[in-house]
């Protein structure tokens, strides 16, 4: 469904200096995969998408999206594709089954034509009850479920939706993942999708992509990735001081790094917490350190952010590494239909 090799963008920003957002990514994704593409803010997530999508034209490299030449067949792509981007794609003024009309008479269905598969996608995305109400009327997650059926009304085997899930509140969001996994269970559709929220990634997607600094630095399934970049954490909170530095010591010489120390308190990563915590504990009382209280826990996928980047990928959010200027042309609005 999608293969990419190489692919690129860099912008121009003023004083003519170039931000290189993506630099020579592949990836490929099979139909009916789920896909989440994680990246800390200004990774180069949007650019990738607006790139696969043929709304943006790579720089360098190349890529087929649904059978299709980004660049030498953007009008295939677009008619096979649906793209959610961060903003809402529907206007103010017209009532929420119009958009779906107008939205399929865009993508060249007969007006009966449109019209029925509008209330398939009202139907689908739950959204028959809100069907006479304009836009601007509706809440957060009923926004975003419509703007997942104006995705769908021309009935595209590969989706892509840039965050569709953020901002809104747990029971909404929980609500638009109900939605996407029905999507692909009833449809089989292809789902490639970015996301902020790193538990989302972790338990929906069969596979996640991260990306950072415009190079994807992982690839696979979450289990995948944990148990072979992060491993499970051991916490182990000693008494005394002199306790701790033994038992960090110990941890050093057991696991081959460093531990982190925070107070009285020695975090050590291990492949198996099961195994090790017994063989840790054994050590510390052998070298006559008491441990007061021990814990272990299961690696996140911003625990493999980190073993990739030395950077959690909430520290990333806050400061992004390269500092550009104004983000000019950027557009987040659907493809032009064919
Ligand atoms: N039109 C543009 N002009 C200049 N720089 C741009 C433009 N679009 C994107 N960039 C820069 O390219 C880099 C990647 O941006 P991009 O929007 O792809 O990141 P992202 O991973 O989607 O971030 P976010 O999670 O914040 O949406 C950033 O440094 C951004 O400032």
């Amino acid at each position: 469904m999608i293969h990419a090799r190489g692919l690129t963008r860099s912008f121009k920003i003023k004083g003519g200096a170039a931000v290189d957002a993506v630099r020579g990514i592949d990836i490929d994704v099979e139909a009916g995969q789920l896909v989440a593409f994680l990246g800390p803010n200004g990774a180069g997530k949007s650019t990738s998408l607006r790139m696969l999508t043929s709304l943006l034209p790579p720089t360098s490299g190349t890529a087929t999206v649904a059978g299709h030449d980004i660049v030498k067949n953007p009008g295939a792509v677009r008619a096979r594709i649906g793209y959610i981007g961060q903003k809402n794609g529907a206007g103010e003024n017209f009532r929420v089954r119009d958009e779906l009309v107008t939205q399929g008479r865009c993508y060249g269905l007969t007006r009966a034509e449109a019209r029925v598969r509008a209330d398939e996608v009202l139907a689908q995305l739950d959204l028959e009850a809100l069907a006479a109400r304009k836009p601007g009327t509706l809440s957060g997650g009923q926004r975003r479920r419509l703007d997942i059926a104006l995705g769908l009304v021309h009935r595209p085997g590969l989706l892509f939706l840039d965050e569709p899930s953020t901002g809104l509140d747990p029971q909404s969001r929980a609500n638009i993942w109900e939605h996407i996994l029905r999507l692909r269970a009833d449809h089989g559709t292809t789902l490639f999708l970015t996301t902020h929220y790193l538990e989302e990634a972790d338990s929906m997607a069969e596979r996640v992509i991260i990306i950072d600094h415009g190079r994807i630095i992982a690839d696979g399934t979450a289990a995948q990735l944990k148990s072979d970049l992060a491993g499970d954490r051991i916490t182990i909170t000693l008494a005394t001081e002199s306790d701790t530095a033994r038992a960090a010591a110990i941890a050093e010489r057991m696991t081959g790094s460093a531990p982190s120390l925070t107070g009285d308190v020695v975090q050590l990563r291990v492949a198996h917490a099961g195994t090790a915590l017994p063989e840790y504990l054994r050590a510390l009382e052998s070298a006559g350190t008491k441990a007061i209280a021990a814990e272990t826990s299961r690696p996140t996928l911003d625990d493999v952010f980190l073993a990739l980047t030395g950077r959690t990928l909430r520290e990333s959010e806050t400061t992004p590494a390269d500092l550009t200027g104004p983000a000019e042309g950027r557009s987040t609005a659907a493809p032009a239909p064919v």
